[in-house]
């Protein structure tokens, strides 16, 4: 009965999880960004709604120090639902931010689009009269920037797509040359934004943290084992509400009960019937990602929280070749491990 269902505590930790993805044309792309910096007013950093804490890229502060920054959370209307805790935790957001600014944005939402757009064009002070202001778009991958940035050109200047987009990481792989989404006065005036490819965190600390930026599509599907994603899926959906499948199944812990019952209920079945358990986690995933399953966040967004990651992030974030280090050694580790296993 669902009344007795106990929801688990605590995902176990996957010590063989990749902790890493970071990508040559993540590297490349954040190098040519330091270079540009020099002619950029603006940067606009874009991070998930979902994952506020865990999508933080340092390497995004360090690297673009010097400029005045936006903070856009991306993808709001998949983690929010307006309810008075959600916007307790944008206060919360808001306040550890500061005195950066911090919008929200919807790609459904012309509204989120109109206040992005109204703080992009409005600050005179940052406009150079001569070659109008240029603004770097920056973010994980998938975040949602060439969308915000297809958005704002619509609302701003009434001009189709300019960037693609996807459901899968890595669609952005060189910087652009600049997109007007308002106009200046004069000829060659006006407000360019500059799209860059995503750049993943060099080393994840731990393996919760790598799972919640795969399940929010930072890391490609083809990364960690979708049967695992889904699991880690199903932990949090029985931490908000297990009727949130109820349609192909009861509350359990167990992935591979409801992997089979979703495999049978979607026809997702193999030769002789046999349930197709990876094709329905796949499912199950990007369901989830397009807004069905629950719109929730999986990052614990309260004060102590965040209190506790700003201590963390103090005391021990890596650079980037303490991250190269440590993924060796886990390599190497894992290694031994296997030889050990065979002799
Ligand atoms: N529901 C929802 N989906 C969004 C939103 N913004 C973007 N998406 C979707 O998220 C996916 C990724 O969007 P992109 O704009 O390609 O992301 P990106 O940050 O440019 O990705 P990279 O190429 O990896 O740098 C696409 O499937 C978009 O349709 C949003 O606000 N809400």
């Amino acid at each position: 009965m669902a009344s007795s269902f106990v929801p688990r505590a605590v995902f176990p930790t996957l010590d063989s999880l990749p902790r890493s993805y970071f990508l040559g044309h993540h590297r490349a792309g954040l190098s040519k960004m330091k270079t540009l910096l020099s002619s950029i007013d603006l940067v606009v950093e874009c991070r998930d709604y979902r994952v506020p804490l865990t999508s933080r890229n340092p390497m995004f502060e360090e690297s673009l120090a010097g400029r005045p920054r936006l903070l856009v959370y991306t993808k709001q209307d998949l983690g929010s639902l307006g309810k008075p805790t959600d916007i307790k935790r944008e206060d919360i957001i808001r306040q550890w931010h500061s005195p950066s600014p911090v919008l929200f944005s919807s790609a459904s939402s012309k509204a989120s689009t109109f206040q992005i757009l109204q703080f992009l064009t409005s600050d005179e002070s940052r406009v150079s009269s001569l070659t109008g202001s240029r603004i770097l778009v920056v973010g994980m991958p998938n975040v949602g920037k060439s969308t915000l940035l297809n958005s704002l050109r619509r609302l701003g200047v009434k001009k189709g797509k300019a960037a693609y987009t996807g459901a899968q990481p890595g669609i952005t792989r060189k910087i652009g040359t600049g997109v007007k989404i308002a106009e200046g006065e004069g000829d060659g005036e006006g407000v360019y934004l500059v799209d860059t490819p995503g750049v993943f965190v060099p080393y994840v600390p731990d393996s919760e943290a790598m799972l919640r930026l795969a399940l929010v599509g930072s890391v490609k599907d083809t990364i960690i084992a979708p049967e695992t994603l889904a699991d880690y899926l199903l932990y949090h959906l029985n931490k908000v509400k297990p009727s949130l499948y109820s349609e192909y199944h009861n509350p359990t812990n167990d992935i591979s009960i409801l992997l089979e019952a979703v495999a049978h209920k979607t026809g997702r079945l193999k030769k002789g019937g046999v349930p197709d358990t990876e094709a329905s986690a796949l499912w199950i995933i990007q369901r989830w990602r397009t807004g069905h399953f629950g719109r929730f966040v999986l990052d614990e967004v309260t004060e102590e929280a965040l209190e506790k990651k700003k201590a963390e992030e103090r005391g021990q974030a890596p650079s980037y070749n303490q991250a190269r280090k440590a993924v060796k050694e886990a390599k190497r580790q894992k290694t031994r491990q296997r030889l050990a296993e065979t002799t």
